[in-house]
């Protein structure tokens, strides 16, 4: 039927002899990216797992077959001569001239797979993808990206299915096709290839799109991140329902309302048609894994180096190679301090576990991240709460999934916040309680799990406590800021308690407290506390949440005989 072939066409044949399996028109899942990144065994493993949901289009090749490649199952074998033939007369929905031969994707082939109701899984190169996205099958496009190119380059070798010029022709081709994940409307989602069952379940949330009927139009990628899990409606798991049901101190109205937008830290598989038992146990837990949105550069993922653009990175710091490869926990990752802790700690070569409770500002420093150089496979950002403890808890087993062996090395206790309406005259418990909780209880919390994860691989590195001079003095007090100050005093006290913990137990864990004064971030919230303490600041140049950043690495990066114990950090007062 050559060029007469539209999706609506295969859907409508398909939809006579639906199973009930397949509830609604699936989509065709278009899987791109360079060779060896995986595509084939994605899709092996996804077909596999439900052969009677999904079918795969063999396509048309000009190349010899590989050892164990069957003519009809993995290509439809073609002299040159034929291939040609066969474009003139309409034959191909799409076709390519690939590493020195042509590949094609047939009308037919695809009738084929959509006859049977199933959906169409499509293994094509970019300039294939491209004419598809123009032609009128319903598809979900996916582009899977190397962890980095060097993990590309082993990955072809250790295949064993080319030869030394073809890996190198390959890898050039690589590099261009990695480039196209900036295209604008042409992938609707990246999903790297690092830990192959990591990948697979990030497979499976999308497959499942495409088995539903949804398709992507590839203009999220320039508007805004894509997330593969947000989208999913998750059904809670007891875990995360529980935490969500016992809040660690009272509550707070404020708390509550900003928990309930966001999604929970792990769910169970998302709805849709039921596919196998396989499929749904891995695409569990996958809710705290932010998949990078299409649109990332990360042509430069792997390299180590960042980009050009980037200031001096803190991974020229004498003192912070030993830090290379460890894994940094940064609480309040969504901002100022916490967002460029994250950043500098990242660029020195550390795997930074990022937390926060907002998705959408761990996507855009995950984006961040990558565009300046930083490894996609060193960032794990994880949606969490620190009031709430069964959240924090789970943190330990969701870094050992990522990082197999890892654990974390340092923590650098970031998040807090300070509320009005918190004076001892007339104060609101809820502004109370949700300082507390978070300034103190969760700090509490992240410490506890961290060191518990330090002593089971009895390997103890540094606790950072983001604190304030505010934990030196009462600023604030007739505005009533001393609520806020006084959980600052606690956490001074605390940060003493852990030094002398760790002392009594002989193990030889670092603890450093950093005191800022007033920081740029924080201009507005001194203002709310009235027009005096508004004035009293408005000589000083307040500090960047950067130099901040500067002095978590100054901690980590002094030699074992300076003491980083309390840094004090008081902006100058400017010269008039
Ligand atoms: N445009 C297009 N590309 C295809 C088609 N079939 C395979 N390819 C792409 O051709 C490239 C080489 O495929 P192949 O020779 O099987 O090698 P491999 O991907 O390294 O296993 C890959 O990027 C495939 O995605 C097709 O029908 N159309
Ligand atoms: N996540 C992964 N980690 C390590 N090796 C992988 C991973 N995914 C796939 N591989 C291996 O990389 C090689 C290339 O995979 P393949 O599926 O043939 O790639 P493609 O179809 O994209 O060319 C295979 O030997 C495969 O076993």
């Amino acid at each position: 039927m050559g060029g007469t072939y539209s999706s609506e066409d295969a859907q409508g044949q398909a939809d006579g002899q639906k199973s009930t399996e397949v509830a609604a028109k699936p989509s065709a899942l278009v899987m791109c990216g360079p060779s060896g990144v995986g595509k084939g065994t994605l899709i092996k493993k996804l077909m596999d797992g439900s052969p009677r949901l999904f079918g795969f289009t063999c396509s048309h090749t000009t190349r010899a077959p590989r050892q164990g490649e069957e003519d009809g199952k993995h290509y439809h074998y073609t002299s040159k001569e034929d291939f040609e033939k066969g474009i003139e007369a309409g034959q191909f929905l799409e076709y390519a001239r690939v590493h020195s031969n042509i590949y094609g994707t047939s009308y037919k082939a695809v009738e084929a797979v959509a006859e049977a109701g199933k959906c169409c899984i499509l293994d094509i190169d970019v300039q294939g993808a491209r004419q598809v996205r123009k032609s009128k099958l319903k598809a979900i496009f996916v582009f899977v990206a190397p962890p980095s190119t060097e993990a590309l380059e082993q990955r072809l070798h250790g295949r064993n299915t080319e030869t030394t010029e073809q890996i190198a022709e390959r890898m050039a081709a690589a590099r261009e096709e990695i480039a196209t994940i900036k295209e604008p409307g042409l992938y609707d989602y990246v999903i790297f290839n690092d830990d192959l069952e990591d990948a697979f379940a990030q497979l499976v949330l999308v497959a499942k799109r495409a088995l539903s009927g949804k398709t992507g139009n590839g203009s999220q990628s320039i508007t805004g991140p894509v997330t593969l899990v947000a989208e999913e409606e998750p059904i809670k798991s007891a875990e995360a329902s529980a935490a969500a049901a016992a809040p660690v101190a009272g509550t707070s109205t404020q708390a509550a309302g900003e928990q309930s937008e966001r999604a929970p830290l792990l769910t169970e598989s998302a709805q849709g048609p039921a596919p196998s038992k396989a499929v749904e146990a891995s695409a569990t837990n996958q809710e705290a894994l932010v998949a990078a949105p299409a649109g990332t550069d990360i042509s430069s993922a792997g390299t180590e180096q960042p980009s050009t653009e980037a200031p001096a990175s803190s991974g020229q710091q004498p003192g912070m190679q030993r830090w290379r490869g460890k894994v940094a926990l940064v609480t309040g990752a969504s901002a100022g301090i916490g967002w460029a802790t994250c950043e500098l700690l990242a660029e020195a070569g550390m795997r930074v576990v990022a937390i926060a409770r907002r998705r959408e500002r761990l996507e855009a420093l995950q984006q961040h991240l990558v565009s300046r150089g930083v490894p996609i496979a060193d960032f794990l950002p994880v949606v969490c709460d620190i009031t709430k403890e069964a959240e924090v808890v789970a943190l330990p087993r969701i870094i050992v999934k990522r990082w197999p062996g890892a654990g974390i090395d340092v923590l650098v206790n970031n998040a807090g916040l300070g509320r009005n309406n918190a004076g001892l005259w007339d104060g609101s418990t809820a502004s109370w309680v949700e300082m507390i909780s978070t300034n103190v209880l969760g700090v509490c919390m992240c410490t506890r799990e961290a060191l518990k994860d330090m002593t089971r691989r009895e390997q103890y590195g540094h606790v950072i406590n983001i604190s304030s001079m505010s934990a030196h003095r009462v600023p604030n007090g007739a505005s009533g800021g001393s609520f806020y100050a006084a959980t600052k005093h606690a956490l001074r006290a605390l940060t003493e308690g852990l030094r002398q913990e760790a002392r009594g137990r002989k193990v030889g864990l670092r603890v450093s407290s950093i005191s800022p004064g007033l920081v740029e971030t924080e201009f507005a919230a001194v203002h709310s506390f009235g027009k005096d303490a508004g004035e009293k600041y408005k000589s000083m140049k307040a500090l960047q949440a950067a130099d901040v950043a500067q002095a978590v690495v100054y901690c980590l990066s002094a030699p074992d005989h300076v003491d980083t114990n309390d840094i004090l950090m008081r902006p100058v007062e400017q010269q008039t």
